[in-house]
């Protein structure tokens, strides 16, 4: 319609006469028909209705370019004339103006809406606006072979210089960006090159722009079709205008009628602009609808590469960050290696100048060296003449040694003998003092009881004891015993033992030891023996004391000898043995094995267990305490009713000969002695306090026996007899302790008691003594001080050798001259002679025993003394007590004489009449004189320990 209108105005003009201008369209319409091409009414022209003008003039602009453009239609236009000729030539230029006129507007801005037709969003552009304009574009975008990947830089930035992307086509474009995704798709890890990645931002930008533009040309379109629009209906109004005033000219119906027909005109020509505009408003929906879709597609493909180009920023970033952070540690490697190379240089500099120090200082020391050889093989040459100089002193000095060494042997020889000798001394002494041994123990008045009714007047310091029977006055009331030793209430348990002591060296020595304790219930057995209940070690009983004293003089034998202990534990109730320390706890019976042989085990079944201290001992008697029988009676709360029997078994062994000894040591608590009748007790109570004494009868009758030298010895009257058989006479040493209850409501006990040990210790004296008897005594008694004496002295000396070996210093063999080469074990086998066991002389140097550790004089002295009592023995005729091995030129007494008056007095003693009562309820008898018991005398003859 514009072209129309313009090439109307353009041929005619609005300011040409209506007469022309109708005679022009007439010609034109002529010419229309003629070609056969649709025409239109002149009337339409007049009244606007554009329809059949637009359709006639489409119909020739489409015949006349599919023409080549030209006006050669020269066999219709001919027709025409020339005039017609021209006007075609001026519609033909109005075209061409037309056409340049849209160049204009591409080259003003408006060049877009053009490439905007040409795209294939908005239709495909004719072929001649392709060929013209966008061809040689086209071919610029256009990728024969290969991808865009792969395209040189000179060929992109061809195509992004906007001459190249103003030109191309978008169909183009939109290829480049499509090829471009699709290679990014196709590419494994979604890059793109960052020259192919401008290229697709400059294409999108130009995709981007051409939309716009387009989006502008056609809002402007839509306004020129509004304007159109209303301009058409300014129309309207006006030519309403003019029918209404004509319609008031009722006068000219010619007019009118004129008027309404041109009405009818102008309405028709309004009806058929509304259809062009039904028309057109679909085109402009689906021209909306597709830029729309163009925009939401670009929206999605910027959104798209907007995204990829964020992640590929990111993943730039972060390779980035990698490449930096490898980078670092690049840099701080190779600032380590640098410094490790300096350091390294440092040192190899420092260790090579070290090098070359040490080179120097070894060139030195060589030539030092080299020097200091030369004077070693002179000074060798001089050391190996001193070396000769010196071995000549030193075997010189081998021999002095060897000869010293001789003496020390010797001296050691001379130790072992006077060992041995001391040993033989210390027996001697012991069997002085008597075999069987007894000790008096007063017991002290218990919290309560009143002292003044004490039966005990007088405790000598000689063993004396006198006693006084509450119910008599006067002399007769009086009753003197004599014993080995008596103690009286204050004497403490280490006073006690100490004279208790002795024995136990003799165990060690290969001798049987019994120590037993014997009294009335009650009257403090329990307490000598093993002391009060959880007892402090100043309270420990002889029990305790004796194993400990062992164990120590078996550790200062150690050199010498080794020993092994071991405790058995049993006790005799109602005349069964039971073991003590059985682990079950079970309370069997035990069988008991007739002891011919010497410190054989009585009780082989019992539990024996091997000790090595003190607090072995201690435990294994609280467990044997524990399992003692006990009861209540009258007289004693919780009183022993059994014997108890602690057997310590002794192995020896030499170690330079490795001889043997065996040896045992009973420790005995006995039951109560006393009366049934006083302990007021009935049926299991009595029949225990039967047994007990039966078996306490039956020990006395056995030491009688034994004083006796009967030919036969009751041991099978009673288990306890049987159990100590080999403690009790042959080679064996007994020591009781009598307890003496001191209350005067016990006197008959006690003086029941006090008779039994007198017999058991062979020694009875009355109240008054003959001064031969006494003088006789004292003589003994002397005789027993220097033995004493003796053994001490020997003792020193021993120590004074044992003293130089320790030290081995050179002892002077001289000092003691040559020594029989007697060995231990041989001079341990003298002992006393079977015939000659001189009881009563003992029990009187008894006396003195307490003095036993003062120390005088010489071994001269001793042997002097030794001798003269050997003389003595001789002298009386009675056979030696002392007895050597037989080995001829052992120097060794080999019979000892009596003193004459000591074998008297023995003879007096034998001689006597009376008979042994060793019943504890034998009644009392008060000399007036020394008696003598024949026990005194007749003791069985004790045999030589054995070393086996
Ligand atoms: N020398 C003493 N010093 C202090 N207390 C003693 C002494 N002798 C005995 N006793 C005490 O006398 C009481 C009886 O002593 P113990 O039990 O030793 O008598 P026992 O003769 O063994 O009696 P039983 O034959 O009934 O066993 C105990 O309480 C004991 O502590």
């Amino acid at each position: 319609m514009v072209v129309v209108n313009m090439c109307l105005l353009q041929y005619g003009g609005p300011f040409q006469s209506s007469d022309l201008r109708s005679e022009n369209v007439k010609r034109f319409l002529t010419a229309m028909e003629n070609m056969g091409l649709p025409t239109f009414q002149l009337s339409d022209l007049e009244v606007g209705s554009m329809k059949n003008v637009l359709e006639c003039l489409l119909t020739l602009r489409s015949d006349f370019l599919s023409t080549s453009g030209d006006l050669q239609r020269s066999d219709s236009i001919s027709q025409f004339g020339g005039e017609v000729h021209t006007r075609w030539k001026i519609l033909g230029d109005c075209f061409k103006k037309k056409n340049n006129a849209h160049k204009d507007e591409a080259n003003q801005g408006h060049s877009s809406f053009q490439r905007a037709l040409r795209s294939p969003v908005m239709g495909e552009p004719s072929t001649a606006l392709m060929q013209h304009v966008g061809h040689k574009f086209h071919e610029v975008f256009q990728l024969k072979n290969g991808r865009y990947a792969d395209l040189p830089a000179s060929k992109i930035s061809e195509m992004m210089k906007s001459n190249s992307l103003d030109n191309a086509p978008t169909q183009s474009l939109l290829s480049v960006v499509n090829g471009i995704l699709d290679e990014s798709v196709e590419r494994k890890n979604g890059e793109i090159p960052q020259r192919v990645a401008l290229l697709l931002r400059k294409v999108v930008q130009e995709i981007e722009r051409r939309i716009s533009t387009q989006a502008d040309h056609l809002k402007t379109q839509s306004n020129m079709f509004k304007a159109r629009e209303e301009k058409y209906q300014s129309r309207i109004q006006v030519l309403e205008a003019l029918a209404h005033a004509m319609s008031d000219d009722s006068e000219n119906s010619t007019k009118e009628q004129q008027e309404q027909h041109h009405k009818a005109k102008i309405e028709d020509r309004r009806k058929a602009e509304e259809q062009d505009a039904a028309k057109v408003t679909p085109a402009k929906e689906d021209h909306s609808q597709e830029i729309a879709d163009l925009k939401q597609e670009l929206e999605t493909a910027r959104k798209a590469h907007e995204q990829r180009c964020l992640q590929m920023e990111t993943e730039a970033r972060a390779a980035q960050q990698v490449l930096q952070e490898r980078l670092n540690e690049v840099e701080k490697l190779l600032t380590v290696s640098k410094s490790r190379v300096r350091d390294l240089e440092a040192s190899s500099e420092q260790k090579s100048k070290g090098w070359n120090k040490k080179e120097h200082i070894y060139q030195i020391f060589t030539e030092f060296q080299l020097g200091a050889l030369r004077e070693l093989k002179f000074s060798t040459q001089s050391i190996k003449q001193e070396i000769v100089k010196t071995q000549k002193g030193y075997s010189e000095e081998f021999n002095t040694l060897g000869t010293r060494i001789k003496a020390l042997q010797n001296a050691a020889e001379s130790y072992y003998s006077l060992l041995s000798e001391n040993q033989k001394l210390h027996n001697e002494l012991q069997e002085f003092k008597g075999n069987i041994r007894v000790y008096c123990r007063v017991r002290p008045f218990i919290t309560g009881q009143k002292e003044s009714q004490t039966i005990v007047e007088y405790v000598g310091e000689n063993g004396e004891l006198i006693v006084v029977n509450p119910a008599k006055q006067g002399k007769e009331s009086r009753r003197l015993f004599k014993f080995n030793k008596v103690y009286d209430q204050s004497a403490t348990q280490v006073q006690v033992y100490s004279d208790t002591q002795p024995l136990i060296q003799s165990v060690l020595d290969g001798y049987s030891v019994c120590i037993f304790a014997y009294g009335q219930t009650g009257s403090g057995k329990t307490y000598t023996m093993t002391g009060p209940d959880r007892a402090t070690e100043e309270e420990w009983g002889v029990n305790y004391r004796a194993l400990n004293n062992l164990f120590a003089i078996s550790q200062s034998r150690e050199s010498t000898f080794h020993y092994d202990i071991s405790v058995q534990m049993v006790e005799i109730y109602n005349e069964q043995v039971r073991d003590l320390l059985a682990a079950d706890g079970s309370q069997k019976r035990l069988g008991i094995l007739s002891t011919a042989k010497q410190n054989g085990l009585a009780v082989p079944d019992a539990s024996m267990y091997p000790v090595r201290a003190t607090s072995d001992v201690m435990h294994l008697m609280d467990v044997g305490l524990k399992n003692r029988a006990k009861g209540s009676t009258a007289l004693n709360e919780r009183s022993s009713r059994s014997h108890s029997i602690v057997s310590i078994h002794v192995r020896g062994v030499d170690q330079k000969t490795g001889s043997t000894m065996q040896s045992s040591l009973h420790l005995v608590d006995l039951a109560g002695s006393e009366r049934v009748d006083r302990s007021e007790v009935t049926g299991d109570r009595l029949k225990e306090a039967q047994h007990i004494n039966k078996s306490l009868s039956a020990l006395g009758d056995v030491i009688s026996a034994l004083a006796q030298k009967s030919s036969h010895v009751p041991y099978r009257n009673s288990k306890l007899t049987q159990v100590l058989q080999s403690s009790l006479g042959g080679n064996a040493k007994t020591l009781m302790f009598v307890q003496l209850n001191p209350e005067s409501n016990s006197y008959s006990e006690s003086l029941s008691t006090l008779k039994f040990a007198e017999r058991v210790s062979g020694v009875e004296l009355g109240a008054a003594k003959s001064s031969k008897d006494g003088r006789d005594v004292r003589e003994l008694m002397e005789q027993v001080a220097s033995l004493k004496d003796a053994i001490a002295k020997k003792d020193e000396e021993i120590e004074r050798l044992q003293l130089n070996m320790h030290h081995g210093g050179s002892a002077d063999s001289s000092r003691y001259g040559p020594s029989s080469p007697r060995t231990p074990q041989r001079s341990m086998k003298l002992s006393s002679s079977s015939g000659g066991g001189e009881k009563a002389a003992s029990d009187v140097e008894e006396e003195n025993s307490e003095s036993s550790d003062n120390h005088s004089d010489s071994v001269d002295s001793f042997r002097s003394q030794k001798d003269s009592l050997q003389q003595s023995k001789t002298t009386a005729g009675t056979g030696g007590i002392i007895e050597t091995d037989g080995s001829p030129g052992s120097g060794h007494i080999r019979d000892k004489p009596k003193r004459p008056e000591i074998t008297e007095k023995i003879r007096t003693t034998s001689r006597s009449p009376r008979t042994p009562d060793m019943s504890p309820r034998a009644s009392p008898k008060i000399s007036t004189g020394i008696r003598r018991s024949p026990s005194t005398t007749s003791l069985q003859p004790r045999p030589t320990p054995t070393w086996r």
